[in-house]
């Protein structure tokens, strides 16, 4: 089911430093921020030989994001995404496992504009993980 290693996500207090630091001592390419105010987050992807960082910051009220950064007010690892073929049909396999699909259950669109899910930190072994289907 699972394809490649999209991203991993680290959420950051300050987008512009973080991003800064990125290009100046990591010598990285970084994108523009990108407003996600549907998901709460404003990020930034650094694009690597084999997979990409997305580094984001909350955005807005309610971000789901700003309970973590409370208790890592430094930031920290946030995410990893994989790649799938059929998001449906992954969400309705993990299901049936007993795994817990995150907000509605139907995918959202996301910075890639590709549909994207979550499923709980709490079931796989404490990491949240994002679905992108390509
Ligand atoms: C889609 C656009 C973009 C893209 O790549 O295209 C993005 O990736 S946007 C990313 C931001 N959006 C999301 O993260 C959506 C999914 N996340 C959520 O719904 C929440 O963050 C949730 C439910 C995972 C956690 O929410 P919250 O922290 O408010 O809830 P709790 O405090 O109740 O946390 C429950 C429990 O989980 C632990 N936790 C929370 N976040 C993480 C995490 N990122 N990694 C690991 N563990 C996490 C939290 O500490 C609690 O644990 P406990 O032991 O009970 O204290
Ligand atoms: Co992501």
């Amino acid at each position: 089911m699972l394809g490649r290693l999209n991203h991993v996500a680290i959420a950051v207090p300050d987008l512009a430093a973080a991003a800064a630091q990125y290009r100046t001592m990591l010598g990285a390419e970084v994108t523009e921020p990108q407003a996600l105010p549907e998901h709460g987050v404003t990020v930034v992807f650094i694009e690597l030989p084999n997979t990409k960082i997305e580094l984001l910051e909350p955005l807005g009220e309610g971000s789901p994001i700003a309970a973590f950064l409370e208790k890592n007010p430094s930031g920290g690892m946030h995410h990893v995404c994989y790649e799938v073929e059929d998001i449906l049909a992954a969400r309705d396999r993990l299901r049936n496992e007993g795994a817990r699909v995150l907000g509605s259950g139907e995918p959202k669109t996301g910075a890639h504009n590709k549909p994207v899910l979550f499923l709980h930190p709490k079931d796989f072994n404490g990491t949240l993980i994002e679905l992108e289907q390509v």
